[in-house]
């Protein structure tokens, strides 16, 4: 049986249009739907293994991508957010009804990502967002249940679908990181 990582790739990455020009992301409720408007295209998307990020029912990974914070604006029933966790470094704005998170926001402005908000494209109303580019925190799928020896069979997945699976977040963000920490040392 094939290994089921999230139902937006599970039958292959399907790729971006290259001109997505932003939509509506809606919650999972059949009334009074929380919707947030995003600006632009997504940048970075990937699926994430992590235990923080929201994941639609059954799956193993979340497909989670960045946007500008300036680009978030939330449109409708905004009454319905809360933040997940106060104390975790994305503060996670999810549905209180159907717990679907709309988007993550780091306010410590020291932060290598501050001023980008975590979202999630699987939510947009409309085609054509970026597709995911890599995998990360691939081996933190152990941390919500999966077993260590279904690892080999995830990553092979992971791989034959297009997304290089990492077990932090891909070379390129973690090189920015540490120049980010570098500069801050430096400073
Ligand atoms: N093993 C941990 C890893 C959690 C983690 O560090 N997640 C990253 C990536 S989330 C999007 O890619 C992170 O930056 N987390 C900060 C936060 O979640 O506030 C686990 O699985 O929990
Ligand atoms: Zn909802
Ligand atoms: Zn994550």
């Amino acid at each position: 049986m094939t290994v089921a990582l999230h139902p937006s790739i599970d039958n292959g990455v399907k790729q971006g249009s290259g001109s997505f020009a932003g939509g509506t992301l809606a919650c999972k409720c059949t009334d009074h739907q929380v919707k947030v408007g995003i600006k632009g295209d997504v940048a970075h998307n990937h699926a994430c293994g992590c235990t923080k990020c929201w994941k639609p029912q059954g799956a193993t990974f979340s497909v989670v991508a960045v946007v500008p914070r300036q680009n978030v604006t939330v449109l409708e029933n905004g009454d319905k957010l809360q933040i997940v966790d106060p104390s975790a470094v994305i503060q996670r704005y999810a549905c209180k009804a159907c717990g679907t998170h709309m988007y993550g926001r780091i306010e410590n402005k020291n932060h290598p990502f501050y001023g980008l908000d975590f979202i999630h494209p699987e939510l947009f109303q409309e085609q054509g967002s970026q597709a995911p580019q890599f995998a990360a925190f691939v081996s933190s799928v152990i941390e919500s249940g999966v077993k260590p020896e279904q690892m080999a069979g995830i990553r092979s997945r992971l791989k034959e679908i297009g997304l290089e699976p990492y077990d932090c977040l891909s070379p390129a963000l973690m090189d920015a990181i540490a120049t980010h920490v570098a500069k801050a040392k430096a400073a």
